[in-house]
Formats: structure tokens, sequence, C-alpha cells
């Protein structure tokens, strides 16, 4: 069993540390928080020994009824590898502890591609994974794109594209970021840094990125252009998408045309925490023009769809599974993973 700690036990945290415990082959060894707060309890709830940053504060939890496991270093010290999901910018003073103790580290999106020197995502780029110490899994729109550009450049080469990402204001429990009323520029500038972060894992791709932010908490929305190199038909591309484990596709009798739709159909197919953790891309939409042009919508669920990432990044980091699609399947079987569509 692969030991797994989980530094930062929040949006991100809590759902890796449920889909690490869900796999048959890794285990929670421990989660961090800095704080007693709701997830404190959860962590408690699940049976998850729960460690913290700074141990003065241990009488505070413990008055809280939460039982402390020992500092954040007694944790790493018990793991094979760290998913470290701390918020942006942490993880990267939490770096030099990892080389210290020489664990294994996953950081998050929110970090630098530098942090790590090397950047996940289990259909692109698995099996460069053994030779490293770090990796990072690209932040959830970054995921979103690779997912859907190495899957059409696989199967018809991709030249160029151009993509927009219309994005969440907060996550929905963010209410320090709210309440929100405007469309904003993030960035005003072009390209946005989602291009760049996708030829972290995917250098050869010519891509220009443009984003902003939407009074909105659950997903984000991207509309997508790539010229293809090969010519093909529509039938061909949505083919490539059914064949694909962790593209989704939103068929057009569900009659959903908006994330809050999708949200309701996650709950309604009762996926833990309403999970989107495949790419949602809207039948619909996809389109072939004049042999080579593709267009689509897709809903990328920003909370979700780096957590089955961060499980293949455990494996291809640790060795233990070589092929990549072996992973990918046994993360999709324990999470109940089957793309909708
Ligand atoms: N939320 C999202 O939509 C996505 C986030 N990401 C990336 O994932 C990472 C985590 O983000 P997210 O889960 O949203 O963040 P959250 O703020 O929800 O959670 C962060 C967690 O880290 C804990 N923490 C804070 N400081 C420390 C510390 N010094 N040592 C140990 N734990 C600490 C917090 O505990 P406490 O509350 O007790 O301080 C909290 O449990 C970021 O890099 C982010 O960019 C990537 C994709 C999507
Ligand atoms: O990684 C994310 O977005 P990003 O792909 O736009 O960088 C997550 O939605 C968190 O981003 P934010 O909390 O900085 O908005």
């Amino acid at each position: 069993m692969i030991k797994v700690a989980i530094n930062g036990f929040g949006t991100i945290g809590k759902r890796v540390a449920d889909a690490v415990a869900a796999q048959p082959d890794m285990e929670v060894i421990g989660v961090s928080k800095t704080s007693v707060s709701a997830e404190a309890y959860i962590a408690k709830e699940r049976g998850y020994p729960l460690y913290i940053a700074d141990l003065s504060k241990r009488e505070t939890f413990e008055k809280a009824g939460i039982e402390v496991a020992g500092d954040v270093e007694a944790m790493l010290k018990a793991a094979d590898i760290v998913v470290d999901a701390t918020p942006g910018g942490v993880g990267e003073k939490n770096r030099p502890i990892y080389e210290r103790l020489g664990k294994k580290a996953i950081f998050q999106g929110g970090e630098d591609h530098e942090v790590a020197g090397f950047s996940f995502n289990a259909h692109a780029n698995y099996k460069e994974a053994e030779k490293h110490q770090f990796a990072r899994v690209v932040s959830c729109n970054s995921t979103g794109l690779v997912r859907i550009i190495h899957a059409l450049d696989q199967a018809f080469g991709v030249a160029r594209v151009r993509a927009v990402m219309v994005r969440r204001a907060a996550d929905p429990d963010d209410v320090k970021r709210g309440p929100v009323d405007a469309i904003v520029l993030n960035p005003a500038t072009i390209p946005s840094h989602h291009g760049p972060d996708v030829n972290t894992v995917l250098p050869h791709i010519n891509i220009v990125t443009l984003a902003m932010i939407v009074p909105t908490t659950f997903m984000h929305m991207h509309s997508i252009q790539m010229d293809l190199k090969k010519e093909t038909t529509r039938e061909e591309v949505l083919k490539v998408f059914e064949n694909h484990s962790r593209i989704g596709l939103v068929r057009k009798a569900t009659g959903i045309k908006s994330n809050a739709q999708l949200r309701e159909y996650t709950q309604d197919l009762g996926r833990p925490r309403t999970d989107l953790w495949e790419n949602g891309v809207f039948e619909e939409s996809v389109s072939i023009l004049d042999g080579k042009e593709f267009y689509c919508f897709q809903a990328i669920h920003q909370e979700a769809d780096v957590v089955p990432e961060n499980i293949d990044c455990i494996r291809a980091l640790m060795g233990t599974v070589k092929d990549p699609q072996e992973s990918i399947r046994m993360t999709n079987e324990a999470l109940g993973l089957v793309a909708i569509g």
C-alpha cells in the first residue's frame, strides 16, 4: 500500500483524500490543517489522522473535540508521498521540507511549473513522471484543455488552438471572495496563463488563450477552436470523445445548456459532492467546418477534474503501475468514474 499524506485539507485536499481512500493500492496516513473549521470535523468523521502545521494550536483543536495526531513533519515522515493541496504559493514554501525529508511530492496548479519542474496529466505524460521526485498537476482549466487537445492531437494532429475560458468567480463555499456582480477580464492581457500552462505538458501545441471571470461558483465554461492537421468529420470527433474515459458528452437530448443544469445532473447521478471529474463537452456544440476547423463548448468542474489526475500522479511518481491506461482504469473504477454521455 502506498502511504499518502495530504498536506492541506481544503477544496482539493479533501477530495483527493477520499479518492486515495477509495483506491485498492493506497491509504491516507494523514491530512493537515492550520485552523479549526468544518473540514477538521470532516477529517475526524472520515477517520483521517489530523496533523497541524503549528503544534502550539493543539489545545484549540482539542478543546473543539478534534484529536491532533502530531505536526506536519511527523505526518510527512510517515508517508511515502505527499499531495500538497495548500493554497497557491504555500507549496513552494513547503518544497524544502520535502527535499530535506527525501519525500516525493505532488503540487497543484496554484504553484508555478518551476516549483516541481515537471507538470503532469495522466493521458499526456504519465510515463515521464517516474524519473522525478516532484510533479505538479496542472490547474483545473489546464487539465480540461490538455485532455481535449491531447485527444484530438493523437487522433488528427492539432495545428493550433484558440480558446476562451469563462471562469467561475469562487468555489461555492468561498464566501470571502463574494458576493460578486461583474464580468472581470482576468487577465485583461492576452494570452491568459492557461495557454503557457498547457505548454508545460504539451510543449509542441500552438495555443493562445483568453480568460474572464463571471459571477458563478460551480464550473468554468470553455469555448474552444482548434485547427486540425488531418481532415475529419463531426462523427469521427465524437467517437474520439466517446472512447476517452475522462471526456464526457453532455448529450443534446438531456436539454442541458448550462453549468447549473449540469451540476443538477451530476447531483442526481449521485456523484460525491456533485463532482464532474471528466470534461463536460456539449454534444450540440461539437462542429467541424471545412474538414479541419474544430469548435466546441466544454464545462470544467474546477473542484473535481484534477482529483483523478492526482491519483494517477501518485502511481506515476511511485513507479508502482507502469502503464498509464492501467492506472487510469484503476482510478476510474475505484471512484466510480464512468464518463457521462
Ligand atoms: N479550488 C479550485 O477550484 C482549484 C484549486 N487548485 C489548486 O489547488 C491548491 C489548493 O486549493 P484549494 O483546495 O482551493 O485551497 P483551500 O483554501 O480550499 O484549501 C487549502 C487547505 O490548505 C490548508 N493550509 C493552509 N496553509 C497551510 C499550511 N501552511 N500548511 C498546511 N496546510 C495549510 C488549509 O487549512 P486551514 O483552512 O486550516 O488553514 C486548507 O485546508 C491551490 O494550488 C489551487 O490553486 C487547482 C484546481 C482547482
Ligand atoms: O486553478 C484554477 O483555475 P485556473 O485554471 O484558471 O488557474 C482553479 O479554478 C482555482 O483558481 P482560482 O482560485 O485562482 O480562481
